[in-house]
């Protein structure tokens, strides 16, 4: 179970992020939105152990978060930066696999299957710099589902790819949720996006100091499908709940008790 209690942020004098108090529990998949430049990847970078909390306290399974945590992966948006252009794709897949200690063969087996997953089979001898844009996300995802994370963490992950490569990775990564249950968080600006993948949704206030402005089960039927899921009056109902708390930041609410599991 992932838990903030009473976090704040900044940077320098700079307040970003103030009183944050959420629990993720396990399995999970919880969308972060808000307006932009409130701080969702300032709170997922905190929550990586990448930023000390200035403030209040993050725990995994009750251990506090003093640094990068163990089975934790981070995907981001800018899969370009992100994978190494000299690598093939399977040895970038294969790359996280090098702590655990395995032999060269089975980490190339672990990743072969891993691409095979995400719908890459076939494009493991391949250069990310050879692939699309969905793609080179789609290694992206794979890699940092190699290490089998326990904690998820995305940053507008599919951001900058087109409408219908968005809709095919949204569909995976909901494949892969209901697989392996791993804890998510997802940050996107999307509202449309966040009601379809999430189980629940937090939106943040405006900063400086943003706070919850609304934490919102997502209690639509699962598997979800684009057309079907998206044409469900639920549906528009939710988008609608989202988008008025992005653009109209009510006061702070208390955030949802841990019992609000996955749906
Ligand atoms: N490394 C940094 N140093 C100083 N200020 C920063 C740094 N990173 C972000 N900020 C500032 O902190 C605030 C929150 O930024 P952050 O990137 O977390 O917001 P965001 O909600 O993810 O934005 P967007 O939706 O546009 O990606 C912004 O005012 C930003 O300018």
């Amino acid at each position: 179970m992932l838990r903030l209690d009473s976090l704040s942020q900044h940077y320098g004098d700079q307040l970003v992020l103030h009183d944050i108090s959420l629990t993720v529990p396990d399995g999970q998949l919880l969308c972060v939105v808000g307006p932009s430049g409130c701080g969702k990847s300032t709170l997922l970078r905190t929550v990586a152990g990448l930023l000390p909390a200035r403030e209040g306290t993050i725990t995994i399974d009750g251990t506090p978060v003093t640094g990068v945590p163990d089975r934790l992966a981070v995907v981001f948006q800018d899969y370009g930066r992100s994978l190494l252009p000299w690598l093939t794709v399977r040895d970038n897949v294969a790359l996280p696999l090098r702590r655990q200690g395995l032999r060269r063969a089975e980490r190339r087996a672990e990743a072969e299957r891993i691409l095979d997953r995400v719908g890459l089979t076939g494009a493991a001898r391949r250069h990310p710099w050879q692939l699309s844009g969905g793609m080179q996300q789609r290694v992206a995802i794979a890699r940092a589902l190699v290490c089998r994370p326990s904690l998820l963490l995305m940053d507008e992950p599919f951001g900058s790819l087109d409408a219908q490569t968005r809709e095919d990775l949204e569909d995976l990564l909901l494949e892969v949720h209901r697989t392996d249950r791993t804890t998510i968080v997802f940050v996107t600006h999307d509202i449309d996006e966040s009601v379809y993948v999430g189980d629940r949704v937090v939106v943040l206030t405006p900063g400086p100091g943003a706070k919850v402005a609304l934490d919102l089960p997502v209690e639509l039927p699962c598997p979800r499908d684009q057309l079907g899921t998206r044409g469900l009056p639920e549906f528009a109902a939710l988008r609608t709940r989202v988008g008025r708390a992005v653009r109209t930041p009510s006061p702070a609410v208390r955030p949802a008790t841990p019992s609000g599991g996955p749906t």
